[in-house]
C-alpha cells in the first residue's frame, strides 16, 4: 500500500510526551528507533505505528502556546529532513477540539519582546508547515477556530468530524483582533477572494457542513472515521510521484510564502505595535473574561 510505502519498517507503537505526537510507521532497525528518541520532548509525543501523525495535546483545548508552537515547528522540521518521512497527518489528541487556535494567554499583559518572540514562532510555524515537501493531511476531530484554523488550511487536505457542534474559521474580528495578511492570503488560496473577505470581516465560525460548502474542507466524515480517512487519504497522495507533487506545491505556494519572508520583521513590528494597544488588550481580556463566564 502507498502509505506503508511512506514509513519505512516495523515498530511498535510508541507514545512520547508532551502537546503533539507523532506516530510513525515503521523503523528499520533498532538504531533507527533510537535515533528517533528526540522526539520524545515536553511537548511533543511521537507514535510509531502504521502512519505518521502529529497529535496536538496540549490540555485543554490545544491552544498554540510559545512552547507548543517552538516544538510543533522541531518536530516538523525533524521530519521534513527524514526521507523515510513523505507524509503526515495532524490531528487533536483530545476529541471535539482540534485546537483552539493561539493562545490569548500569551498575547496579554507581556512585554514587547514577549510578543515579538510569540509571532516569530506563530510565523514559523506556518511557514514549516505551509511549505512543507511532505504531504501533509489534517484530520479535523473537533473545533478549530482562528489559528487552529489557520492549521488546518496550511495542509494539503483537510477532513473534519460530520458534526455541526464542530467550527472552523478565522474568527480574529470577534475578538477584537485582525487576522493578519498571510492568514488572509492561506484562506483566499484555499476558499477563494469573496468567501473570505466576507470571513474575515464576520469573523465567522462554520459548523462542519457549511465548512464543506464553501471548500474550507475537503471532506466529512464521523467522528470515528476521521483518522482511518486520513490514512487512506495519504494513500492516494502518496501515489503521485514526490518530485512533481512537490513542485507543484511550491508552484502554487511559493509567492505566499516568499510574502511573509519578504516582509517577516515588519509582520512582527505590526502585530507587536497592534497587540502592545490599550484597547486591544481590553477587547482580548474581554473576551477572555467571557470564555470563562459561558461555563
Ligand atoms: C494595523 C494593522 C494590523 C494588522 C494586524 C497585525 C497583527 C495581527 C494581530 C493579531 C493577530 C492575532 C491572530 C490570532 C489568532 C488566534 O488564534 S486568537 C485565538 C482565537 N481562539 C478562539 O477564539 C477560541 C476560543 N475558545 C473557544 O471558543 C472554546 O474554548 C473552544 C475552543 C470552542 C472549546 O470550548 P470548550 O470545550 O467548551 O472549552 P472552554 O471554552 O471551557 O475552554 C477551556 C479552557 O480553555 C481556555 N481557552 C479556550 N481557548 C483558549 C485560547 N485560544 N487561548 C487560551 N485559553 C483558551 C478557556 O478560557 C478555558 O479556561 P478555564 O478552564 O476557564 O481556565
Amino acid at each position: 500500500m502507498a502509505a506503508q510505502a511512506v514509513l519505512r519498517s516495523s515498530a511498535p507503537a510508541r507514545l512520547l510526551s508532551g502537546s503533539f505526537y507523532i506516530r510513525k510507521g515503521v523503523l528499520a532497525s533498532w538504531q533507527h528507533y533510537q535515533s528517533r528518541r528526540p522526539f520524545s520532548n515536553e511537548k511533543v509525543l511521537v507514535e510509531l505505528d502504521e502512519s505518521t501523525v502529529m497529535k496536538m495535546k496540549n490540555p485543554p483545548v490545544n491552544s498554540l502556546s510559545l512552547d507548543v508552537l517552538t516544538e510543533f515547528s522541531i518536530s516538523l522540521e525533524k521530519l521534513e529532513i527524514d526521507r523515510g518521512c513523505r507524509g503526515v497527518i495532524l490531528t487533536s489528541a483530545f476529541p471535539k477540539i482540534f485546537s483552539a487556535g493561539l493562545d490569548i494567554t500569551e498575547m496579554c499583559g507581556k512585554s514587547a519582546e514577549h510578543y515579538a518572540a510569540f509571532w516569530r514562532a506563530v510565523q514559523e510555524m506556518w511557514l514549516k508547515l505551509y511549505g512543507s515537501n511532505m504531504v501533509t493531511i489534517a484530520a479535523i476531530n473537533g473545533s478549530s477556530p482562528a489559528g487552529g484554523c489557520l492549521m488546518a488550511m496550511c495542509c494539503d487536505y483537510r477532513i473534519m468530524a460530520d458534526n455541526p457542534k464542530f467550527a472552523i474559521g478565522l474568527n480574529e474580528t470577534q475578538l477584537g483582533i485582525v487576522a493578519p495578511f498571510w492568514f488572509k492570503e492561506t484562506m483566499v488560496n484555499t476558499v477563494g477572494n469573496r468567501v473570505t473577505e466576507q470571513s474575515l470581516q464576520l469573523g465567522q465560525m462554520y459548523p462542519a457542513p457549511d465548512a464543506l460548502k464553501i471548500g474550507l474542507v475537503d471532506k466529512l466524515v464521523t467522528e470515528e472515521k476521521v483518522q482511518s480517512t486520513a490514512v487512506a487519504a495519504m494513500s492516494q497522495w502518496l501515489a503521485v510521484p514526490d518530485h512533481a507533487r512537490q513542485i507543484t506545491k511550491s508552484i502554487m505556494r511559493k509567492p505566499t510564502i516568499d510574502n511573509l519572508v519578504k516582509h517577516r520583521e515588519a509582520d512582527i513590528n505590526n502585530f507587536v505595535s497592534f497587540i502592545t494597544k490599550d484597547s486591544i488588550q481590553k477587547s482580548l481580556q474581554v473576551y477572555m473574561d467571557r470564555l470563562k463566564q459561558k461555563k
